[in-house]
């Protein structure tokens, strides 16, 4: 497996013919597909110690009215299947919406999957990478820009730079909502997302399991010290559904999240079953919502959905 490393720094990459100077497939162990500079490196020091002193003043991304993140606090839980399929489900619910998709999972993107999206952005008059774009999503992650193959081992500040520069060196507008899927935990990256841009609110994803709910409630806390709005809790693999009897079982426990929900003073918005339709149309790169438009499991997405958009309604209107 080849290896992404910082070891040698590129320059800033100059666009030509509106195409990255680069070939993704050919990005090697030392390759740096945003040309992270060592004096951004000092810049994002920088930006830590004003942190420290005081938190940044957000900045807008251009054209995109809410922001709304879609974390957990373990990995592994189906946050980017909650995140694209929900994603799929805003932009359909009446009335239609404009909905943009960034994966900020810089280290493990799986948007390109899910989404059936390949290749690399192109730019546009003004420099900026135009989102890829499937079933009236557009679509960003570091996936698009290195060898899906590799692995990348970037130290927190080249993460956080790089997801900076997926955020604003995007065309994202004009869009109604830009979901983030967020990588697991409540790190470096969590922080700055949601301290330097406006973020409308989150949703936390969690399995009903123990360990699960302590991480989603760390989450939550992690959140609520930053004063980003908790929109709700999304319950995945809350049962698991016999394919062939219907028969459904509590798994990974039952009302766990509703506790963890109570305590923190949010709601659960939804419960999403244990499906292996869900699993595969991700893993084919046909989203549940998509493939399957009528199933019960994706009018847990569409109900989920609605929960989100009215909130997000009701507090730009108080
Ligand atoms: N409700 C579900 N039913 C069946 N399979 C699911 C469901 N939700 C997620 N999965 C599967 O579980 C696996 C992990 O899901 P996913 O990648 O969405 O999790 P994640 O929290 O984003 O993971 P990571 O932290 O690694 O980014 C995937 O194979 C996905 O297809």
């Amino acid at each position: 497996m080849t290896v992404v490393c910082f070891t040698r720094i590129f320059s800033v990459l100059k666009p030509r013919n509106g195409k990255f100077p680069y070939n993704r497939r050919l990005l090697s162990s030392h390759d740096n597909p945003f040309g992270i500079k060592e004096e951004e490196k000092k810049q994002a020091g920088g930006l830590n110690a004003r942190r420290e002193r005081s938190l940044p003043k957000k900045l807008e991304i251009a054209g995109v009215k809410d922001v709304i993140l879609i974390a957990s606090g373990k990995g592994g839980v189906g946050k980017s299947t909650t995140a694209v399929n929900l994603a799929l489900a805003m932009a359909a619910n009446e009335p239609m919406k404009d909905v943009g998709l960034l994966d900020a999972d810089v280290y493990g993107p799986s948007l390109p999957t899910m989404m059936n999206l390949h290749g690399e952005p192109e730019l546009n008059s003004k420099n900026l990478m135009i989102p890829l774009m499937n079933y009236g999503i557009k679509c960003m992650s570091m996936g698009f820009l290195v060898d899906e193959k590799s692995a990348i081992v970037w130290r927190g500040l080249m993460v956080m730079s790089a997801i900076e520069r997926l955020l604003r060196q995007v065309a994202w507008g004009p869009l109604d909502y830009l979901i983030i899927d967020m990588p697991p935990g409540t790190g470096d990256t969590q922080l700055s997302i949601s301290q330097n841009i406006p973020v409308s609110g989150a949703v936390i994803v969690t399995t009903p399991q123990d360990i699960a709910l302590t991480d989603a409630r760390r989450g939550a806390e992690m959140f609520q010290k930053v004063n980003t709005p908790i929109l709700g809790i999304v319950q995945n693999m809350a049962t698991f559904v016999c394919p062939k009897c219907g028969h459904q079982e509590h798994i990974f426990g039952e009302d766990g999240a509703r506790n963890v929900a109570q305590d923190i003073h949010t709601e659960i918005l939804g419960d999403v079953p244990l499906t292996t339709s869900i699993r595969e149309s991700c893993d084919t790169g046909q989203p549940i919502v998509i493939a399957q438009p009528n199933t019960p499991y994706t009018l847990v997405y569409k109900d989920i959905a609605d929960k989100i958009t009215n909130k997000l309604l009701r507090s730009a209107s108080s």
